[in-house]
């Protein structure tokens, strides 16, 4: 399973097969549908099929490693957010951080969401794509004195303070901007969310948010009222990453719903908005059992209503940040097999042209893949492989445990599914290898979203 079941990072490469044998699929072809993006299928031949475009156009015309994005999934996603909080004056706005491009942005927009930022850069794409400030959440545990001063001049719609800096720099910014930017206090609500450490951000030690048991959240709700040039609106929790079951998130629900009912009794301030934060978990092999939209939002709406009403307080206008659920799913990643080798009695390594430099998720947390022979079906028996790419890295694992055909080769295509979030935006250049491009497919055209960067642009920037 893919819920990070191995706490302490990275697996090590000395877990044999007989130590964790997993389990040889039925057919090394079938697309498990809820793994793969929603168009995502076997073309005549074999070919894998993506968006009405077949592996071998993409790789030949496009050069791999290759980023996929399904443009019709992530709409679709993004539309079922939208549709899962309509009935309450609720806000979905995508995490930036899990995949942003101009297009995205422009889908993000078309499809009706707002939309989360956590950097200068992120802010700067939203803003080059036409995304309206407004509809801009900006985050960040350090956001720089210049981030905080571009935001203001915008006027993104909220800004989530995240510290007793942050909170003195943004009112000596507004105060010279003269401005008054809302802001959303970000509280640390003690939730231990059933995640990997690394991506767990409720409990209270981490550097996220103001916690509520040591009084840090109440300090910051008094100072930000007591900042002329701030304008609080409203409480931000936002429990961690890929997780699954709803339990974490009511707790924090609640937590955050009962802070703002007693901030509201003991300030007189107004708090119309509620933001709850992403983290909804992803398919990445078949077993996983991700959360429907409507599952989360009937949860968290229920809790909040529930809290509004016994202390006889509107409904506050509710926000979610899912990032990985809506672009997660709809990416997919080509790569070309490069070398085969059995390494006897143990298992086969296949070499791919990419590796940690485009997906760091497997090194990072122990994150699962699946993954699958894109250029044709293969035949053969199952064979127990390991996926891993050209680093100069033993570490440098994509899937640990997978089975491909005996007659995978050199040239051949693979691609891993649900790398749409996190792998394009944590990608590197770790031993020069220039990033890949991010093209999109759609009714049988691909374009191009973000060129692959070349050996040029990397030494263009080594000026020395
Ligand atoms: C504040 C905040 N909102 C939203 C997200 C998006 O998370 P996810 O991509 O898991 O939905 C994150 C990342 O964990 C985050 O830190
Ligand atoms: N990058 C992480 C999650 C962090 C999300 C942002 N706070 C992942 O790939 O799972």
């Amino acid at each position: 399973m893919s819920r990070y079941a191995h706490p302490a990072g990275p697996r090590h490469a000395d877990v044999l097969p007989e130590d964790n044998p997993p389990r040889p699929p039925r057919d090394l072809g079938e697309l498990s549908a809820h793994v793969w993006p929603a168009t995502a299928r076997r073309g005549a031949d074999g070919e894998l099929v993506v968006g009405g475009v077949g592996a071998r156009a993409l790789a030949a015309e496009y050069g791999t490693p290759l980023f996929v994005m399904d443009e019709q999934d992530f709409r679709a996603r993004a539309r079922a957010y939208r549709t899962a909080f309509s009935d309450a004056e609720a806000d979905v706005y995508y995490a930036g951080k899990a995949l942003l491009t101009k297009a995205v942005a422009r889908w993000v927009l078309e499809e009706g969401l707002k939309l989360d930022v956590c950097s200068g850069g992120e802010l700067a794409v939203a803003l080059a794509a036409g995304f309206p400030p407004e509809r801009i959440g900006m985050h960040g545990n350090n956001k720089s004195e210049a981030e905080l001063e571009r935001a203001v001049e915008v006027g993104v719609g909220r800004i989530i303070v995240d510290s007793f800096d942050e909170i003195e720099r943004l009112e000596r910014i507004a105060a010279r901007l003269d401005r008054v930017p809302r802001v959303l206090v970000r509280v640390t609500t003690g939730v231990e969310a059933h995640t990997h450490e690394f991506v767990a951000t409720a409990h209270d030690d981490q550097k996220f948010g103001l916690a509520l048991s040591t009084g840090a959240a109440d300090e910051a709700v008094r100072r930000v009222l007591a900042a002329p040039h701030i304008e609080l609106v409203g409480l931000h929790s936002h429990i961690g990453s890929q997780i699954f079951d709803t339990a974490g998130f009511d707790v924090a629900a609640r937590r955050v719903a009962e802070f703002m009912v007693r901030v509201i009794a003991e300030t007189g301030a107004q708090l119309p908005e509620l933001d709850l934060g992403g983290g909804l978990g992803i398919a990445y092999v078949p077993d996983d059992t991700p959360l429907e939209p409507e599952a989360i939002a009937k949860s968290l709406l229920g809790i909040v209503r529930h809290e509004c009403e016994s202390h006889g307080l509107p409904m506050p206008r509710i926000a979610v940040e899912p990032g990985r659920a809506l672009s997660g799913p709809a990416g997919v990643t080509l790569y070309e097999v490069g070398t085969v080798k059995d390494v006897e009695g143990i298992r086969t390594y296949v070499s791919v042209d990419g590796g940690m430099s485009d997906n760091i998720r497997t090194a990072l947390y122990g994150a699962e893949y699946t993954c699958a022979l894109a250029s044709r079906t293969g035949s053969g028996a199952p064979m127990l492989s390991r996926l891993v790419g050209k680093h100069c890295e033993s570490g440098d694992i994509i899937v640990h445990d997978l089975y491909l055909p005996a007659d995978i080769r050199p040239g051949d295509l693979v691609a891993v599914a649900a790398t749409g979030a996190y792998c394009f935006s944590m990608a590197s250049n770790y031993n020069h290898l220039p990033r890949p491009a991010l093209v999109a497919v759609a009714d049988g055209a691909a374009r191009t979203l973000v060129r692959r960067e070349t050996e040029e642009d990397l030494l263009r920037l080594d000026i020395g």
